[in-house]
Formats: C-alpha cells, structure tokens, sequence
C-alpha cells in the first residue's frame, strides 16, 4: 500500500501546558476513506491542522508522501476546517473566484457540478445561507481542489440527518478515488458507511486504527457500537 500520510512520535502541547496529541505515530495509504473519530477535545482538529501544515507540532515528524509538512505539501493538500473559510459579504460565485485565484488545482466546471447536485446557486449569498447549506458550500470548495489529500473537519456537524445524507452522497459522488480523504466527527452512525477505514483517538492518542471490515469481522461490531464501546465515560 502506498504511504500518503506519515505521524512519526509526533505530540502537541499547546500554551498553558495542554496535550493535545501524545506521541501519535500513524500511517494512512493513497485511495483510502478514513473515518478519524473521537469525542470532543480528543485532538483530531490538531491532527489535520498539524497535517495541513497550520500547527507545528511540539516533537515529532509529519511528512506527506515523503515531503515533510511545509509549502511543498500544501499544494497537494486540501483541508475543510470546522469553521467557515468564506466572508460573509460573499456571494456563492464570488467564493468559487476566491478559491479559483488562490489555488492553481482549482477545477471550477466541478465546483459547478457540486453546487447544483446540493442545489446551491451561484448568485446566493454566504450570508444568507443555513447552516447546512454552508456547509455543503465549504465541501464544494474543499472536493472541488484535485489534491492528493482531502481533509474534513466535522463536515455534518451542525446539519440534520437529510442533509447529513446529501452531504455524504456528494462525497462518494466526488471523491476521487486515487487521493485519500480523512473525515473527523463524532457523529459515527450517520457516516460509517463510507468508510474505509477508522481511527479513534482519545486523549491525544490513538487507540485503534483499523479497516471497517475487520472490525464487523473480528468484533461482530458496527463502527458506532465499537466506538460507544471505547469511548463509554
Ligand atoms: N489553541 C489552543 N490553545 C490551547 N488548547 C487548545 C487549543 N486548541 C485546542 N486545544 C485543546 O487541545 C485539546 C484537543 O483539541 P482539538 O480541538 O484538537 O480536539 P477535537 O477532537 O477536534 O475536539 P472537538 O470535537 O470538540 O472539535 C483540547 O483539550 C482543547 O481544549
């Protein structure tokens, strides 16, 4: 299996003494659907921002088909942070020409695919969108970069359980299948189904990583029952 993303003995304290990853060494393969799951202030925003090369991390080494995490690696990398990457004052279009001039892998004839699979207009405005619609938005400008390495934070959070559906139709729909694409939540029921594989991270640390099939074949669990497992307080 080709190595795409490598975590070597990588920890991250913040100011004020907190850990957030401790010691994480992970590798995840090309063309892969990777479920990254943990409860809230388990690490997994500080994963993809070490990833996506926002964070340094404290100790340790991240590199991305080889290449260490710096200005090479973003090209290749496109990240869905938890909030929003559009102003408010944008409308839909002017959002696709902002991306379109700041990323080079920008393929707009997809963006306008997406938008009019989540019934998105470009004359709409950021603003005036619902929750679920922005991010259905941000999903759009995200998928819509031909990177190596998609990266979504929590891309159902704040959505009902449609658009949660419709979200993740449009990310089978438009993933392309040679790159891999890592999704954070802790929202495992609604999403499961897409996955390749899952991590789970607790306490900054990772205490599984394995492929969905062996967990329903070793366990006779779902993802969900496994994870309520692991994780019960
Ligand atoms: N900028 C920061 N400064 C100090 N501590 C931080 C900072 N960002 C995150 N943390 C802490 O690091 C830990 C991990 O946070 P992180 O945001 O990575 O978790 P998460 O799994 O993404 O959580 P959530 O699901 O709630 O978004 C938490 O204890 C959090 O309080």
């Amino acid at each position: 299996m080709d190595q795409l993303l490598q975590f070597d003995h990588v920890s991250k304290v913040y100011m004020r003494g907190r850990t957030a990853l401790n010691n994480v060494s992970l590798n995840i393969g090309s063309g892969k659907i990777i479920g990254l799951l943990g409860t809230n202030g388990s690490g997994k925003s500080t994963f993809m921002k070490i990833a996506a090369g926002l964070l340094q991390p404290s100790s340790g080494h991240v590199t991305i088909s080889g290449t260490p995490v710096g200005l090479d690696t973003k090209s290749i990398v496109s990240f869905m942070p938890d909030r929003p990457l559009t102003e408010a004052w944008m409308k839909v279009s002017d959002a696709v020409a902002f991306f379109q001039d700041f990323y080079q892998d920008f393929d707009v004839q997809k963006a306008h695919n997406m938008l009019e699979f989540m019934n998105i207009q470009l004359n709409d405005r950021i603003s005036a969108l619902s929750k679920g619609m922005n991010e259905r938005l941000q999903l759009t400008l995200a998928l819509s970069r031909n990177a190596r390495l998609y990266m979504l934070d929590e891309p159902i959070g704040g959505v009902d359980p449609v658009a949660r559906g419709k979200i993740l139709d449009a990310i089978v729909e438009f993933y392309n299948e040679d790159s891999s694409l890592i999704i954070s939540t802790h929202l495992v029921r609604d999403i499961e189904r897409i996955f390749d594989e899952v991590v789970f991270i607790r306490n900054g640390e990772i205490v599984l990583h394995d492929e969905v099939e062996n967990i329903r074949m070793k366990h006779g669990k779902s993802v969900d029952e496994m994870f309520k497992g692991v994780f019960a307080e």
